[in-house]
């Protein structure tokens, strides 16, 4: 692919909530330039859904081939609605993520999906970050670097992603390109949704908090919140990466709480994991940008800007599309890959040095 050649190209992601597949064409040269085309969000049904949750924490020497092939399935059905591209960013989905340990596991084979919908498909974006000693996460960072660039904000701004967990990533707009010394700084926060998803599931039968109702009757337990914010990994300086069920802890210290009190608590334990990040900041940033589905919190939201320092507020207030931010990073990204340029660097995985990850499969 030359390196100035602009491409229209389509990112697909089903990301940690396990609520459904999001897709968002994009067209780039895999710098600055940007403009956004069509989304789509197909969501997982609750028998699809539980099919993935048993495969959480599973590696792909375990027997996970119908929770693979339900991921293939469904990206197939969503991303042939996008007959124009002429490139496929396909993340899949996380099972399994112990970067030190184990490694990295996005189930779906691209090389599967290239076959059903004829195109070239970039995917595996994250192993040979991790095989370079890199926590191959967050891997968004180089996106949002690209979106600060087309904000043309001229001081450092963080985006934070709220999902199933949550990531920020700090960025000086100033530097020339995303792996430039002092340009990014990137991490996860720790949990988001998943915690509070998952006490509405097992105690309500609710897939979620809607519009944070039940944590704005409860009462926080300030004490869970501290004791939550004594785990070593909020010790640990930047980049750093979690796997989604890596505070089971916080679900059982909320165990006796009432149904309000407790959504309460991990609201504020998310809020206050978020505090903890953007202290590790190199310098404040001017203001926080909200993307992903917690952003629809109000309860949350409002427990961040009393939590942080600066102001926060939905990524709509730049203009951007909140619930695609990371298919279109994924798309992005795609381009990056196909073009030889990095994905990711020191300062957003903790990789030794920049990085291109992703394979190629193209159709035989
Ligand atoms: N109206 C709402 N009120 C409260 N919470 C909401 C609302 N809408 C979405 N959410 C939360 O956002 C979640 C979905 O967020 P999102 O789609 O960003 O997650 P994801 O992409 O799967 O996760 P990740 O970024 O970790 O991979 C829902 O599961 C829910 O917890
Ligand atoms: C291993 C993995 O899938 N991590 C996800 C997850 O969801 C949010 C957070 O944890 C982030 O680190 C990452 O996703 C985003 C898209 C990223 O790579 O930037």
């Amino acid at each position: 692919m030359l390196k100035d050649q602009v491409v229209r190209v389509v990112g697909a992601m089903s990301g940690t909530s396990l609520d459904g597949v999001d897709a968002a064409e994009i067209v780039t040269d895999g710098r600055e330039h940007l403009e956004f085309g069509e989304t789509t969000f197909r969501p997982y049904t609750d028998a699809q859904t539980a099919v993935l949750r048993a495969a959480l924490g599973k590696w792909p020497e375990d027997d996970v081939s119908v929770a693979a092939e339900l991921v293939e399935t469904v990206h197939a059905q969503v991303l042939s609605g996008f007959s124009d591209a002429e490139l496929i960013g396909f993340h899949g989905q996380t099972f399994a993520h112990d970067p030190k340990g184990r490694g990295t596991h996005q189930a779906g084979d691209g090389a599967v999906l290239a076959e059903v919908l004829g195109k070239p498909v970039v995917w595996d974006f994250r192993s040979a970050d991790v095989q370079m000693g890199g926590e191959g996460a967050p891997l968004a960072p180089f996106y949002h670097f690209a979106l600060a660039k087309k904000m043309q904000v001229d001081a450092p701004v963080a985006i934070l992603n709220l999902g199933g967990v949550g990531n920020l990533t700090w960025i000086d707009p100033c530097m020339p390109l995303p792996e430039s010394e002092g340009a990014l700084l990137a991490f996860d926060t720790g949990p988001a949704n998943a915690p509070i998803n998952d006490l509405m599931q097992t105690r309500l039968r609710r897939a979620f908090d809607e519009d944070g109702a039940f944590g704005a009757k409860g009462v926080i337990d300030q004490g869970v919140v501290d004791q939550f914010l004594q785990q070593p990994f909020f010790f640990r300086m930047p980049p750093k990466s979690l796997d989604r069920d890596a505070f089971a802890g916080l679900s059982a210290a909320v165990e006796n709480l009432s149904d309000e009190d407790a959504v309460a608590t991990l609201t504020m334990a998310c809020a206050a994991s978020v505090a903890q990040g953007v202290q590790a900041c190199p310098h404040a940033p001017e203001r926080i940008l909200v993307t992903g589905g917690g952003r629809r919190n109000p309860t949350l939201m409002r427990m961040l800007a009393l939590v942080c320092d600066v102001p926060v507020g939905p990524i709509e207030h730049a203009g951007f599309d909140g619930d695609m931010l990371e298919a279109q990073a994924f798309a992005y990204l795609a381009v990056r890959v196909a073009k030889g340029l990095p994905t990711s660097a020191p300062a957003t995985t903790g990789v030794g040095a920049a990085i291109g990850g992703g394979i190629i499969s193209r159709p035989g």
